[in-house]
């Protein structure tokens, strides 16, 4: 299917990204927002912006609940967009009332395995959850907290080792077209 067909299809509705931490929500968004002509935002890099700080600092110095709270004060301003590809943070799922935002768009699950998701974190030190020992046992911990609550989206996505981004962004762009219902506009709301 054409470009131009999925945009007159999605009629500016948002795509929301959500996954856990190293899926590959900030890389794979800015792909598919080019492609359609969307906006990109990350939602950690607004955030950062609020807060005047790194995100490692918002944990350190202010704590994981303050972080939690700008995290759905930004994603309440991001969700009253129209055309936007927004790559969330992977703990956005935790709250309910970020799913009352979230459920504004179509929600994307780029689901990784606890093997795929190691490979690419080992030696990360931007995520504060995961400055442990035990890099794989927390990981481990997160999926098995977070996985009923990632599956709450619109559509599981998962990942394959060796797909590159444009790939994916590719094969989303496929999908995409099928989730949505005749009716689903953001801007005729
Ligand atoms: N499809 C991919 N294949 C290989 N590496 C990837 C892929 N997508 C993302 N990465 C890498 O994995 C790491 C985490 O990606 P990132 O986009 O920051 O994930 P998230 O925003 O979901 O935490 C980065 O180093 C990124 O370059
Ligand atoms: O999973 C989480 O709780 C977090 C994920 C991070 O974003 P990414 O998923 O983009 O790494 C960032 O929001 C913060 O470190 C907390
Ligand atoms: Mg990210």
């Amino acid at each position: 299917m054409g470009q131009n067909l999925i945009k007159e299809q999605l009629q500016g509705v948002n795509l929301f990204l959500i996954g856990m931490m190293g899926s590959g929500k900030s890389t794979v968004g800015p792909l598919l927002a080019e492609q359609l002509g969307y906006r990109f935002f990350d939602a950690d890099v607004l955030i950062e912006r609020v807060a005047g700080k790194a995100i490692a600092d918002i944990f350190a110095e202010d704590g994981e609940d303050t972080f939690r709270d700008l995290e759905t004060e930004v994603l309440g301003h991001l969700a009253a967009q129209t055309r936007s590809v927004i790559a969330t943070g992977g703990g956005v799922v935790l709250r309910r009332q970020n799913w009352s935002y979230l459920h504004h768009g179509l929600v994307i699950w780029l689901d990784g395995s606890l093997e795929l998701l190691l490979a690419r974190l080992q030696g990360d030190e931007g995520r504060p959850l995961l400055q442990v020992e035990n890099l794989e046992e927390r990981l481990g911990d997160l999926i098995t907290q977070r996985q009923p609550l990632y599956a709450q989206a619109d559509l599981r996505f998962p990942l394959q080792p060796d797909q590159d981004p444009p790939a994916i962004a590719a094969e989303l762009l496929a999908i995409i077209p099928g989730l949505l219902k005749p009716q689903c506009s953001a801007e005729q709301n």
